[in-house]
């Protein structure tokens, strides 16, 4: 007797050819936050007697997560920066940072790109140092989650940017093939180089350096113009 064949096996889902695995960064490379943790210190500040800071000192000191933000703020007046005030100040930040949104925007033509680059079957990310709450928040509040498949926080592995291991633990989760990191920082810039991975650098966000000299694949200023040069460096990646 013929045996009954079976069910044709599922097609394995490999990732097209020309498709990346794309992790971005959240602060200063999707929204521009730097109003609202402007806004967030001063009040934590504030609420302990201590001075509020002006907006470019604060902007200045993102980049590596709540923990350290606050360690430099509190240098910057001359405190102890870590110990029980630092604990202190970081806990209400983070309870603050959750629903710090209204002076937060979303940069322009994100959204759109987010689509386009999903729907060209690239596989999407998010790998901040942002705490992972707050930056879940974030993404749901601005319907940015809806094409990321996975996001590390600041505080999602025991390290965190520069170090590599969160965005190698993002790629990892999206499965084998070529990728980008896509950021704003110096701090992006040297994880991208820790974890060999080409970095694209958005201009818009808190770097210092010129743009020139953060050794990016690819430069950009404006993501309506990102699926098209994506599409354009996808096979030299
Ligand atoms: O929270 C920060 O300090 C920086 O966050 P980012 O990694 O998304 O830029
Ligand atoms: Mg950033």
């Amino acid at each position: 007797m013929a045996p009954i064949s079976a069910p044709s096996a599922p097609r394995l889902r490999r990732p097209l050819a020309d498709t990346l695995n794309l992790i971005f960064d959240l602060d200063g490379t999707l929204i521009d936050s730097a109003p609202d943790i402007h806004a967030a210190a001063n009040k934590v500040f504030q609420a302990k007697g201590l001075e509020p800071f002006p907006f470019a000192v604060v902007k200045g000191f993102i980049g590596n997560g709540v923990g350290v933000l606050v360690s430099r703020l509190l240098a910057a007046q001359g405190l102890e920066p870590t110990g029980p005030l630092h604990q202190d100040l970081v806990a209400s930040f983070i309870s603050l940072y959750e629903e710090a949104f209204d002076l937060t925007a979303v940069y322009p033509g994100v959204c759109d790109a987010l689509q386009a680059l999903s729907a060209q079957g690239h596989r999407l990310g998010i790998c901040t140092n942002k705490p992972e709450g707050p930056a879940r928040a974030a993404l749901r509040h601005f319907g940015l989650d809806r094409d990321m498949r996975v996001l590390i926080g600041g505080d999602t592995l025991p390290e965190r940017k520069p170090d590599p291991a969160p965005l190698l633990a993002a790629l990892a989760a999206l499965g084998p093939g070529p990728a980008l990191f896509l950021g704003d920082s110096e701090v992006d810039a040297e994880t991208a180089h820790a974890a060999n991975v080409p970095l694209a650098l958005f201009t818009e966000g808190y770097r210092k350096t010129p743009a020139e000299a953060m050794g990016a694949k690819l430069i950009f200023s404006d993501f309506t113009a990102l699926p098209g040069l994506i599409s354009h460096i996808a096979r030299r990646l």
